[in-house]
């Protein structure tokens, strides 16, 4: 596939070794040096982007892949206020978009387990709920995104909890730790945790590579659970 690279950091050039082991072609790599050849890119010369830049870049980089109906993935943090702005403007535009706070499947099985327990702790108000992510030092956003999906899910499934800003979350930053997410219910009794901890940036980057075949040839907005546990 033709595949543009938005933003080439950490993770574009994890992607981009993914890429190049697949035998894909890079039609475009745009970073903050060359941010205004991101107009070069068209849907005659791309067949998909993939989106990793940071919380300012985000929107106008995602708005411009959708105006011009470059099918486009997303792991961008730090943004998600305009989150339905651009999920409107894929709509009207009939192009096709994937948000996803966390690319790796562990973590997307994390979130299920973290809705399941959720669910059965609503009616144990002795617990009190701990949250901690803990990331590298180069991180520009906190909490990180996939503790705000984290917090929603909780959230959704436990009416303890009504607003993400309402829920402490403690955001550690600590070397080059690749990201690591701590849900814990105490009480005076016990306490249970559940804890995913990430290796590298592979499981991310894996992700949102598999993510850009499944988008390329779709219309519509999607979430990775489509992709990941959907029909
Ligand atoms: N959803 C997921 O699975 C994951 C999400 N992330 C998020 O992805 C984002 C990028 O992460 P990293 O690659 O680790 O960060 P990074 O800081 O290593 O790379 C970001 C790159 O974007 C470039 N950039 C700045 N302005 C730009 C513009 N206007 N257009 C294009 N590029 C521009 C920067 O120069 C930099 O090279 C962050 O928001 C991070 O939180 C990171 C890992 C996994
Ligand atoms: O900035 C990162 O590195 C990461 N960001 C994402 C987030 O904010 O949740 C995903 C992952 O934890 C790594």
């Amino acid at each position: 596939m033709k595949l543009a690279l938005i933003g080439y950091g950490k993770m574009g050039k994890t992607i981009h070794e993914i890429a190049k082991e697949n035998g894909d072609e890079i039609s475009f790599i745009i970073d903050k040096e060359n941010a205004e050849d991101l107009k070069k890119i068209t849907a005659g010369n791309t067949d998909v982007a993939i989106e990793f830049s940071n919380p300012e870049s985000a929107f106008s980089n995602l708005s411009y892949c959708i105006n011009n109906r470059i099918p486009v993935v997303s792991g961008t943090t730090g943004w998600l206020n305009k989150y339905d702005e651009v999920k409107q403007l894929c709509e009207e535009k009939v192009s096709a978009f994937m948000y996803a706070s966390n690319f790796s499947i562990g973590v997307n099985v994390f979130f299920e387990v973290n809705k399941f327990l959720a669910e059965k702790m609503k009616k144990y108000n002795d617990y009190k709920l701990y949250m901690e992510e803990i990331h590298h030092t180069e991180k520009l956003d906190a909490p990180s995104g996939t503790a705000i999906t984290l917090a929603e899910g909780i959230i959704e499934k436990n009416d303890r909890f009504q607003v993400v800003e309402s829920m402490d979350i403690v955001s550690k930053r600590i070397g080059k730790t690749p990201g690591t997410h701590i849900i814990k219910y105490e009480s005076e009794v016990d306490s249970i945790e559940i804890k995913h901890e990430a290796n590298s940036r592979l499981g991310f980057a894996k992700g949102a590579y598999e993510a850009a075949k499944w988008l390329k040839d779709k219309k519509g907005v999607y979430s990775i659970q489509d992709m990941l546990f959907g029909e």
